[in-house]
């Protein structure tokens, strides 16, 4: 954009016109730096395990699951998702979920809690779209009991 030039939201009236204004910029930032970056995440997967935890139907498939190092997991995992850092280190999905006999109900209610935790955090419906149109993907490798 020839002539165009970046200036902070609410000055453009003095620049006449010819201008992009900061929030426009912004618009270009990923959904991870939108919602807050890092921490945001952090507390959104905070959030996430105390509902699994306080859920009869969740909690026993994370006994003696190491929770601090999947959550970390979950954060980078998550971070990715949206468009922040790439460097989820755990293990793949098919894997780390192989054996632990989960149904579609299952999954559907872990799908539920982490959309409430983002809903809570004040997250866009635009962005918690996107995040579940990227977890749909991880469906078949998750459930891995028929009977669901
Ligand atoms: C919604 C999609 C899901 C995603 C993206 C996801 C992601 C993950 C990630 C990243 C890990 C950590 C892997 C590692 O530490 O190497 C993990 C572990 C685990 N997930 Fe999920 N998960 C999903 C759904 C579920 C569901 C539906 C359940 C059970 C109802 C579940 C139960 C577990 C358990 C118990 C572990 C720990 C396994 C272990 O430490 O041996 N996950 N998951």
């Amino acid at each position: 954009m020839v002539g165009t030039v970046i200036v902070p939201r609410g000055t453009e009236q003095f620049l006449g016109g010819n201008t992009l204004s900061a929030a426009s910029f912004s618009s270009a930032a990923s959904d991870y730096e939108k919602i807050g970056g890092g921490p945001a995440v952090k507390a959104v997967v905070d959030r996430f395990y105390e509902l699994i935890l306080a859920d009869d139907q969740l909690v026993g498939f994370f006994e003696g699951a190491d929770l601090t190092s999947l959550k970390r997991h979950q954060v980078l995992l998550i971070s990715q998702v949206l468009g922040g850092p790439a460097s989820y280190d755990g293990r793949d999905l098919r894997e780390a979920h192989a054996g632990l006999d989960i149904t579609r109900v299952d999954y559907l209610k872990v799908v539920s809690l982490l959309v409430q935790a983002l809903v809570e955090a004040g997250v866009p419906p635009a962005v918690i779209e996107r995040v579940g149109e990227a977890l749909a993907s991880t469906e078949r490798d998750v459930v891995t009991s028929p009977a669901g």
